[in-house]
């Protein structure tokens, strides 16, 4: 007796996504011949450990080539839809004339995959500028160029960071299949350390760290981006995606101990200079130092590496051993 297994169907206008509920499936064997599609797999379904399979004709053409992805918990299937030349449309049309109703869920779609793509070039043309001029500058003049070379790029490292604030209402909304605290983490650590640290001590904008830092922020985007940016289109670069899902390994720590030095060496100009500092009422003292607030930031700081170095993590394990059942 055949098994068939559950099979949850979702679509957008150029693709029909199917979830199969099959845990660690084996064997999988998907096949499209004309408009029907044929799965066989073993794995852990409804019926326990066996072997399941199911057909589903569907209802227009769609093209023969399969993707899917298997999980520990389930397969995915991406069916593209047979999009018919405008010759085909035509004719369809004059046979039986239709009220072609407008399609609000495809503009939503092409408007988020617009917005996104646009986003990312930003962001990715921001950090390759910040990159390079940085290498360009430091090199040409040396150490001696710190603080200008500091006062040509802020405004761009303002800008994208201002920016990356985008990326929390993504997660939020949905909008990208991420998760919001490990984006909230990132976004608010790393503009702290631009407008709190960087930006309001004058003293830090010829700190040799301060580059340190933006040497580490900017080497990952500049693979993160264009790695969102194919994504849009639902293609890949296999060493873009190493790229993205490996540098951060280095990075990260190198990252994170780099704005741990820069906020140790502001922490005696915060003192000297009493800036944020709470005033009290005169019978208590004078004021609460900001650089109190800083120490419990440093331990905060190890908190956020740690949740996203294990965030990261999982999402490259997620990504390459995906691909690893995939080739299978
Ligand atoms: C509560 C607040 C408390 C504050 C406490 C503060 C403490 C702060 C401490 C920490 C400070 C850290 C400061 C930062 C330091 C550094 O950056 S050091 C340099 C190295 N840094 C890095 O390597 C990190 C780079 N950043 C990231 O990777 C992200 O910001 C992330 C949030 C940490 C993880 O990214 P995420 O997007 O969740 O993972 P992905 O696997 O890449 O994406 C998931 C899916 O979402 C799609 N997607 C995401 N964004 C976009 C986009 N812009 N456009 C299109 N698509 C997007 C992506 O394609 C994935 O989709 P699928 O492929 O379908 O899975």
């Amino acid at each position: 007796m055949t098994l068939t297994p559950l099979v949850y169907w979702a679509q957008r206008h150029a693709e029909i996504y199917l979830r199969v509920a099959l845990t660690d499936a084996q064997n999988i064997d998907i096949n499209i011949h004309e408009k029907v599609l044929q799965f066989r797999a073993q794995g852990h379904g409804a019926k326990g450990q066996n072997e399941y399979e199911f057909n589903l004709e569907f209802l227009l053409p769609v093209k023969p080539e399969v993707i899917y992805r298997s999980t520990e918990r389930q397969v995915n299937i991406t069916v593209r839809k047979e999009q018919r030349g405008w010759w085909e449309r035509l004719s369809l049309q004059e046979r039986k004339p239709v009220f072609l109703a407008p399609d609000f869920d495809r503009w939503l779609d092409d408007y988020k995959t617009g917005f996104l793509f646009v986003y990312n070039l930003v962001q990715f043309l921001g950090f390759s500028w910040i990159f390079v001029n940085m290498t360009v500058r430091l090199f040409m003049f040396g150490k001696g160029s710190l603080y200008d070379t500091f006062h040509t790029i802020s405004d761009v490292m303002f800008f994208c960071q201002i920016l990356a604030a985008a990326e929390v209402f993504n997660a939020a909304f949905g909008i990208v299949r991420t998760g919001v605290i490990p984006t909230l983490i990132q976004v608010v650590g790393r503009n702290f350390i631009l407008f709190i640290i960087f930006g309001s001590v004058e003293e830090m904008h010829s700190q040799p760290v301060v580059f340190f830092v933006f040497y580490l922020w900017s080497a990952i985007e500049i693979f993160r981006y264009p790695f969102y940016m194919l994504g849009c289109f639902n293609t890949e670069w296999k060493i873009l995606t190493w790229l993205r899902y490996t540098v951060w390994i280095p990075l990260y720590p190198l990252g994170v101990i780099a704005e741990a030095v820069a906020v140790i060496q502001s922490i005696p100009i915060f003192d000297d200079t009493k800036l944020f500092s709470i005033p009290l009422p005169k019978a208590v003292g004078t004021s609460v130092s900001f650089s109190y607030f800083l120490h419990a930031y440093l331990i905060l700081m190890f908190l956020g590496l740690f949740i996203n170095f294990r965030y990261l993590y999982k999402q490259r394990k997620r990504r390459f051993s995906t691909k690893k059942r995939k080739a299978n």
